[in-house]
């Protein structure tokens, strides 16, 4: 058996030309994970309504983040890929679960070297249907379609691996070193509630009161809504800040469901309206810095929070290629690789 390793991150357009980005919002969107409403009703609504506006704005949002090698997301992943494929031996593919590098180019370009058993890494701390799942579902779909020889080992999400806390930290530490703050917000990709409560295994635990996440349940092993607090809460240790200094908010929300709360944009004008004068910010559902970090949080963020009197804005960024954690990577792959027993 030889072995390799499937890093997964999200994806992005081809391009950030609406033609590209509605292609991509398209395959996104109709995603059952994503938007997890019965074919019919998810099509009217991506392919009737949302895909009719919103490509227009996404793709605005995209030109002012887009750099000259790419989208900031593909590019720091690549970067990723290249320097942790410099650390270990094992063969390392990067695929997107949505656009260009799809995971079945990875999987054939593994196959073509010969692997045969996989560690399968969607790169997300936190497992949410829209993102961990989805990776695992497709690439068991092509796996038995096209490479029914290979085996998968699933990376289960690291959120809270002492590994990823301290590097976490560290980078938040170093990011903030000599600037001023008086609150750090937590800021993390939202998702809708429904979502929470479909993945809540034992369909009694999570009731979105606010001490679920906090009570021990084996519902926590997908609760994406307490996999964020509880970074927000190991970080808060290692770093021993003063409670009340730091707390947990949800960016990115779409369309009318309820999702979680509290919302990154309304809690920063609040702060900004409270008095606060210096934030700062971390992103840490996002291993790699993208549309949602240097565009709805470093660009708009940043903005909302100055017109209501805030004065300095601190946005941290994401862990992107940072060398402690390539160590970090390149460690639990050689790991797993060294192990002999695989799942
Ligand atoms: C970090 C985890 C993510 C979760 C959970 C997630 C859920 C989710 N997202 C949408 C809708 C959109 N997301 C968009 C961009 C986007 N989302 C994530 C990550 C998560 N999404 C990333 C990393 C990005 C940026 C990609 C990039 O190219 O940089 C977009 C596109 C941009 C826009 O128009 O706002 C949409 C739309 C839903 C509905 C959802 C549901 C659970
Ligand atoms: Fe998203
Ligand atoms: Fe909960």
């Amino acid at each position: 058996m030889k072995k390799g390793v499937l890093m997964v991150n999200l994806g992005s357009p081809d391009s950030p030309n609406p033609k590209d980005v509605k292609k991509y919002l398209d395959e996104f969107l109709m995603d059952e994970r994503v938007i997890d409403l019965p074919y019919i009703l998810r099509a009217i609504l991506v392919k009737g309504i949302v895909l009719n506006t919103r490509p227009k704005k996404s793709a605005e949002a995209y030109g002012k983040i887009w750099w000259d090698e790419g989208s900031p997301l593909i590019v720091l992943s690549e970067r990723l890929q290249e320097k942790i494929d410099a650390f270990t031996s094992v063969p390392i593919a990067l695929a997107m679960r949505y656009g260009s590098m799809s995971i079945e180019e990875g999987m054939q370009e593994l196959h073509d070297k010969g692997v045969d058993e996989v560690l399968l890494i969607p790169l997300y701390p936190q497992f949410a249907m829209a993102t961990t799942e989805t990776i695992q579902v497709l690439a068991e779909e092509i796996r038995q379609e096209k490479y029914p020889h290979m085996s998968f080992t699933h990376m289960p999400p690291f959120y809270n691996h002492p590994d990823y806390i301290r590097v976490l930290s560290e980078s938040i530490r170093e990011s903030l070193e000599g600037k001023d703050y008086e609150h750090l917000l937590f800021s993390y990709h939202g998702v809708p509630k429904r979502h929470i409560r479909k993945s809540d295994i034992t369909k009694s635990h999570c009731k979105m009161d606010g001490k679920c996440c906090s009570t021990p349940s084996p519902a926590h092993e997908f609760c994406y809504s307490h996999q964020c607090k509880e970074v927000t809460r190991l970080v808060g240790e290692y770093l021993e800040m003063e409670e009340g200094t730091y707390s947990t908010t949800f960016q990115s929300r779409l369309g009318f469901d309820p999702w979680l709360t509290p919302y990154t944009d309304r809690t920063i004008e609040k702060m900004g309206l409270g008095g606060t004068k210096k934030m700062a910010i971390a992103t840490p559902a996002f291993v790699s810095d993208c549309l949602e970090t240097l565009e709805e949080i470093a660009m708009e963020g940043e903005e909302i929070f100055h017109e209501v009197g805030g004065e300095e804005f601190h946005v941290i960024p994401c862990l992107n290629d940072r060398e402690d954690w390539v160590k970090v990577l390149s460690r639990w792959i050689d790991e797993w690789a060294m192990s002999e027993v695989t799942a």
